[in-house]
């Protein structure tokens, strides 16, 4: 059974998050009564990962239509468009967010035009909010469906070797994963030989994250310090290397977590397939170039402190992109989606 980061309660319209500040060591679940608790827990990075913050970002608007009562159409539709609007502020890199608030701008305004009455529209769009999360469920097992499966047609020396960056499993979604849920599958048909995950500092969703994932589950792991990739690719066997997505753009162009970019470079030197895992949700067709996609820097402290306590001396100036860009021609395996498996070149080709 795989760990699950959000909780709702339907009925109740009660949501809670898996603290991941906590994690490994602490499993704690914080309840998310407004918009604006969703806002502080993505900022904080209390739920973090692309479709995560997308689903409790949305959820957090569910919580807050089961308790108000509008009194008309315009101001349901207010209320929704500003605080998709706010929630997209809380981390500029990943677009599900976005997506997200596209998508119910348009089912509110279809409901504003059809429905006459505020409550049944209401209801109707609780009810489309919260299925989210099984749809994200399901995008993700087919993701790993596709992904495994085009992995092992590629690659005929038995079972396969991977090294994944970040984590992008259920502590980033709903549910069972996107680069994770590729090693999940692999796993499930008795396939993988073994996952090699990085550190990825600053946050380190490598070691406390991922690595809790894999141990949890019984799926065997070798955690790396990221300095330790390129090494491995040239003194040890790997087969491929899977990593999620914060946002794809029209020509291929992903951004991820900083680390990865590094990854397809040293990858492309050894002639190991190289490839993204993401929903289409992840997928930005208005832009054209990763060049154009908005990198968050996030403060110096998530870098010269571990665990609480300073580890570089208070002077010293930092950088901390959260995210890089890797170049549509690095990512030599494709992109794995819930549609199927893609070059960068033919990802356009599925814009609808
Ligand atoms: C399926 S999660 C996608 C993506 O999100 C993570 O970023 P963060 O932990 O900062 O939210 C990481 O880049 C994952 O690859």
């Amino acid at each position: 059974m795989s760990l699950q980061s959000i909780v709702f309660d339907k009925e109740e319209g009660k949501l809670s998050i898996l603290n991941q500040l906590l994690l490994p060591d602490v499993s704690l679940y914080e309840e998310i009564n407004t918009v604006q608790d969703a806002w502080d827990a993505i900022k904080n990075m209390k739920t973090r990962g692309a479709p995560a913050i997308a689903i409790v970002g949305a959820l957090s608007i569910a919580v807050e239509l089961k308790k108000r009562n509008f009194l008309s159409l315009s101001e349901l539709s207010s209320f929704v468009n500003e605080s998709f609007s706010y929630l997209q502020s809380a981390r500029p890199t990943a677009v599900n967010i976005t997506e997200a608030a596209k998508r119910f701008s348009e089912i509110t305004q279809g409901l504003v035009e059809r429905i006459k009455d505020p409550k049944k529209a209401c209801d109707i769009l609780y009810k489309n909010l919260y299925e989210m999360l099984q749809e994200d469920i399901s995008t993700n097992t087919s993701i790993g469906r596709n992904g495994a499966e085009h992995i092992l047609t590629q690659y005929s020396g038995g079972d396969v070797t991977i090294l994944t960056h970040c984590n992008t499993g259920s502590l980033a979604c709903a549910g069972y994963g996107t680069a994770l849920g590729v090693i999940r599958s692999l796993q499930e048909k008795g396939r993988l030989k073994q996952v090699y995950c990085t550190e990825t500092r600053p946050y380190n969703q490598g070691s406390r994250l991922t690595a809790y994932e894999l141990v949890t589950e019984g799926i065997p792991g070798t955690l790396i310090c990221d300095s330790m990739a390129a090494c491995l690719m040239k003194e040890r066997h790997v087969s491929a290397v899977v990593v999620g997505a914060d946002r794809v753009v029209a020509n291929g162009d992903t951004a991820n977590k900083i680390g990865t970019y590094q990854l397809a470079v040293v990858a492309r030197y050894h002639g190991i397939p190289f490839y993204i895992a993401a929903p289409f949700t992840t997928i930005d067709f208005s832009i054209s170039s990763g060049s154009e996609i908005v990198i968050e820097e996030r403060k110096k402290e998530e870098m010269i402190c571990f665990a609480g306590k300073r580890i570089a001396p208070e002077g010293i100036n930092c950088w901390n992109p959260a995210f890089d860009v890797t170049p549509g021609e690095l990512i030599t395996g494709g992109i794995i989606t819930e549609r199927g498996v893609f070059t960068p070149t033919e990802l356009i080709n599925q814009k609808k």
